[in-house]
């Protein structure tokens, strides 16, 4: 369980993290949003101890992670994947992590098979593809066989087979019932992975809820619905708190009504129905609205304010 209270943090006069407070619950994925800049790796860096917060305080399982003392035990994390990449072999990599933890041989052969990297173990890390690198990063993670793990931006780079396998890692190490907290900037990913989300922008808490839910809000009640006779469909579903519009010759887009309540409306009054399809608002465009007034950094031509200036 990680908690953050109050958790804030200044660099000079720029607040990277402000006020957060929020809850990563053990047994399920949680999955921590928001744009490049939103405060995300200055959070996850403060939860085991590399920055410390100018305000507020986070804790792993009850503690800060210093007062742990076997906090590799507690939590597992990976911030940054490149950062293990050496001219020691992955298991050398690994035996030393181990040595300097009281953590035994044959915890790092298992996670050297947990993460796929058996065939590859003795050879030089600095030689792995990112992919191998991710592995060995989460291997790193893992050693310690941890209640807590944390991965920050783990499917960075990877190819589709790269992200699927990450994908049912991590739901895997929740079903275990440990705590899992990784951070990404892509709503389509977390959609597939996470059970909850934690969405931040500009260092501040915009959402906190489960995926479900943020899926359900997200999903606009339009229905789309085409007729060979519009004109009369139109008439008879606007009303008020309906709205229907119209881009293509024979098509509607209704707001407002179901696609039941259409589809009755319709065939009591004998108009035939082609098509009656509800419409999902994408993940990515409900994220990026949500997030719009968040973003720090913007192309010339997306950028509002920058366009206006
Ligand atoms: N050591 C530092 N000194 C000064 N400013 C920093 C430092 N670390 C982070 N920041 C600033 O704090 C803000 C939050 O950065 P952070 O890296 O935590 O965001 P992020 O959500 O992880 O973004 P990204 O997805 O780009 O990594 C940014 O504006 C960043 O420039």
């Amino acid at each position: 369980m990680i908690e953050a209270r109050d958790l804030t943090k200044q660099y000079g006069d720029k607040t990277a993290v402000h006020d957060l407070n929020f809850t990563v619950r053990p047994g399920i994925v949680t999955g921590f949003l928001g744009p490049n800049g939103a405060g995300k790796s200055t959070t996850m860096r403060m939860i085991i101890g590399l920055d410390a917060p100018t305000s507020g305080r986070v804790t792993v399982n009850g503690r800060q992670y210093r007062d742990h003392r076997a906090p590799l035990r507690e939590v597992g994390a990976m911030l940054e994947a490149r950062a293990i990449h050496t001219g020691r072999s992955a298991r050398n990599h690994l035996l030393a992590m181990a040595a300097t933890t009281g953590i035994g041989r044959r915890r790092v052969d298992e996670v050297i098979d947990l993460v796929g990297l058996h065939e590859v173990a003795d050879r030089r890390a600095g030689q792995f593809s990112l992919g191998m690198g991710q592995r060995l990063g989460i291997a790193s993670a893992l050693l310690g066989d941890p209640a807590t793990v944390m991965l920050d931006e783990p499917v960075n780079g990877l190819d589709p087979e790269g992200i699927l396998w990450i994908r049912n890692l991590l739901k895997q190490l929740a079903a275990e019932g440990r705590t899992v907290f990784v951070s990404s900037h892509l709503m389509s990913e977390m959609a597939l992975t996470a059970d909850h989300l934690i969405v931040v922008g500009r260092g501040t808490l915009i959402r906190d809820v489960p995926v479900a839910e943020f899926i359900a809000s997200a999903s606009s009640n339009s229905v789309r619905v085409r007729t060979p006779d519009p004109s009369r469909l139109r008439a008879l579903l606007t009303g008020e708190a309906v709205s229907v519009s119209s881009s293509t010759e024979g098509q509607l887009d209704v707001t407002g009504l179901s696609t039941d309540e259409i589809g009755l409306r319709a065939a009591a009054a004998g108009i035939a129905l082609l098509e009656l399809s509800p419409v999902q608002a994408s993940l990515e465009q409900a994220f990026m609205e949500l997030t719009a007034d968040a973003v720090e950094y913007r192309t010339l031509s997306s950028s509002r304010e920058e366009v206006a200036a």
